[in-house]
């Protein structure tokens, strides 16, 4: 099996005094974590909590990031790293009038140009389509496909060149459960057997369980981070989703984050 570059060494992602605005608001404030090599790591926080703006500042595409920001051994958004990082958005970007192979055919070229090339496009075309389980609707125009199908093809494009880090937005949104436990089966896969780093957002507390180590997020701020039995263990709470409003509330009392909430209303579409 392919090996995803492995690497015990530093984290794949570190973080300090991580702080990003928006439209002149604080939406990241100050962020200190890390994101350790070849495991899951699940950034968890309800709706607007600032998951795929840190996911942004990840993969280089968000504006006005300041801090310390470095992935994979060098600052976030240098041009150096972009073979290096798969990332899935929340919307699958995809042909419609293209079938699924032909999808993966025009991104592997980007990736991977030249007559030269060929047989190794061929190579990792069918590896990533057996990958997410597409198989069998490979010569399907994708404008045909669910949802589901639709954002597994996002997913098959993102691990085309094999990335070591996978940063992958909220990715089982609206799948039914057998896909969604057949997806998270493939991202151990990815970590465990090929060495890959996968940053994983949600906002489904129940997909927690599923993670090698937690980021629990509110409200722009990181609340804890830990694997879920640490933080299950340290709360004394019985699932995670209890762990986190129990941090929730041990925050309050504490009188730490917190912004008004009527502040942080912004529909998300006006942040692209
Ligand atoms: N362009 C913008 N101007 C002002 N605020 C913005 C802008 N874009 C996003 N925001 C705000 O930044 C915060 C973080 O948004 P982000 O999309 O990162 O959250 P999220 O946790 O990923 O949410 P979701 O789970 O709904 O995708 C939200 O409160 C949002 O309203």
């Amino acid at each position: 099996m392919m090996n995803y570059g492995r690497d015990p060494g530093d984290p794949a992602v570190q973080a300090h005094d991580l702080t990003v605005a928006r439209g002149g608001r604080t939406v990241l404030d100050a962020l200190a974590f890390d994101v350790p090599r070849g495991r899951i790591t699940g950034l968890l926080g309800p709706s607007g909590c600032g998951k795929s703006t840190l996911m942004r500042a990840i993969v280089g595409t968000q504006a006005k990031v300041t801090g310390t920001l470095d992935v994979l051994g060098r600052p976030a958004g240098d041009p150096r790293l972009r073979p290096r990082i798969g990332y899935v958005t929340q919307d699958p970007s995809v042909y419609d009038d293209l079938t699924v192979r032909q999808n993966l055919d025009y991104f592997a070229a980007v990736l991977h140009p030249g007559r030269a090339s060929r047989a190794r496009r061929r190579e990792s075309v069918t590896r990533v389509i057996e990958d997410v389980d597409l198989t069998a609707r490979a010569d399907a125009l994708a404008g045909n496909l669910s949802g589901g199908q639709r954002s597994r093809v996002s997913l098959a494009v993102a691990l085309l060149g094999a990335p070591e880090l996978l940063v992958l937005d909220e990715p089982t949104v609206g799948l039914d459960p057998v896909l969604r436990r057949d997806l998270w089966q493939l991202f151990h896969t990815l970590a465990t057997d090929r060495g890959a780093t996968l940053l994983v957002s949600s906002h489904v507390m129940d997909e927690a369980e599923r993670c090698h180590r937690l980021l629990l997020m509110r409200e722009g701020r990181i609340l804890a981070d830990g694997a879920p039995d640490a933080l299950r263990d340290r709360t004394g709470s019985p699932t995670v989703e209890a762990a986190f409003l129990h941090l929730v509330d041990e925050a309050g009392a504490t009188g730490r984050p917190a912004e008004p909430a009527a502040a942080r209303t912004t529909p998300k579409e006006s942040a692209r």
